[in-house]
């Protein structure tokens, strides 16, 4: 069997997955003995994530080569805000009066330059670790988790252990592979930096959940997913 690249970034990420799955905001969401407070910060952390997210989707929508693609990343940007209002109308957490973490403008901020100053391999690279890690954390998390329906997470893990979201995953790999193969090595080379710097942010982005990550008092809060009015 040929190494396709994304199985080369999938080897060249190995030590910070493994560090993910030993994360012990990712082991208490598996085991059900998470604090509601770390997870409603997580939910409202995620749902402002998923806005800046959706735009990285979109930019890659509008840098598409292929009819095909358009569609994919466009619709992919459709279902993570549809993800992130789901979260803001089941009530659990209101959104709005929280301020993005210092992480999760980090991690946005990040995909919107790859979105800004690079091209499409890039970014198709960089949105990339969002799927796959998340369909990863979420066959992990629906082992160690069993019974889902009495599960205090169980609906969460459900979202992401979910088939559809396989398909997507797949989806995103075979256009990540198909550029890398047409693409020059500088090209790949930012690639391959696009991924693992992405899939640092996204051990980030779990790390400070634990920690309930705050701004320093007095620092002015940066909101990179609600853009200038
Ligand atoms: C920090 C963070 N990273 C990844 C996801 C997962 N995720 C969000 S949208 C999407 C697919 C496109 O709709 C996926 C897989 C998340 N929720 N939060």
């Amino acid at each position: 069997m040929t190494t396709t690249f994304c199985d080369e970034l999938w080897t060249a990420t190995a030590e910070i997955r493994a560090a993910i799955d030993k994360l012990p905001f990712v082991i208490a969401l598996g085991d059900g003995t998470l604090d509601r407070e770390k997870f409603v910060y997580y939910l409202a952390q995620d749902a402002h994530y998923l806005r800046g997210y959706a735009r990285a989707l979109a930019s890659a929508a509008a840098k598409a080569d292929r009819p095909q693609d358009i569609a994919f990343f466009a619709k992919s940007a459709h279902d993570a805000v549809v993800v992130e209002s789901s979260l803001h109308e089941s009530n659990v957490v209101d959104v709005d009066a929280w301020t993005p973490s210092p992480t999760g403008t980090g991690y946005t901020s990040y995909l919107l330059s790859v979105a800004h100053t690079q091209g499409y391999p890039e970014l198709t690279a960089a949105v990339l670790p969002c799927f796959w890690i998340y369909a990863e954390v979420g066959r992990a998390l629906l082992e160690l988790a069993g019974d889902l329906t009495t599960h205090p997470y169980g609906d969460w893990i459900g979202t992401y252990a979910d088939e559809e979201f396989e398909a997507a995953t797949e989806h995103a790999r075979q256009i990540v592979n198909r550029l890398a193969d047409q693409a020059d090595p500088a090209t790949r080379a930012r690639m391959r930096t696009a991924f693992t710097t992405a899939s640092t942010w996204e051990w980030m982005f779990w790390d400070a959940a634990w920690r309930m990550e705050s701004w320093p008092v007095g620092a002015a809060p940066v909101q990179v997913s609600e853009p200038a009015k």
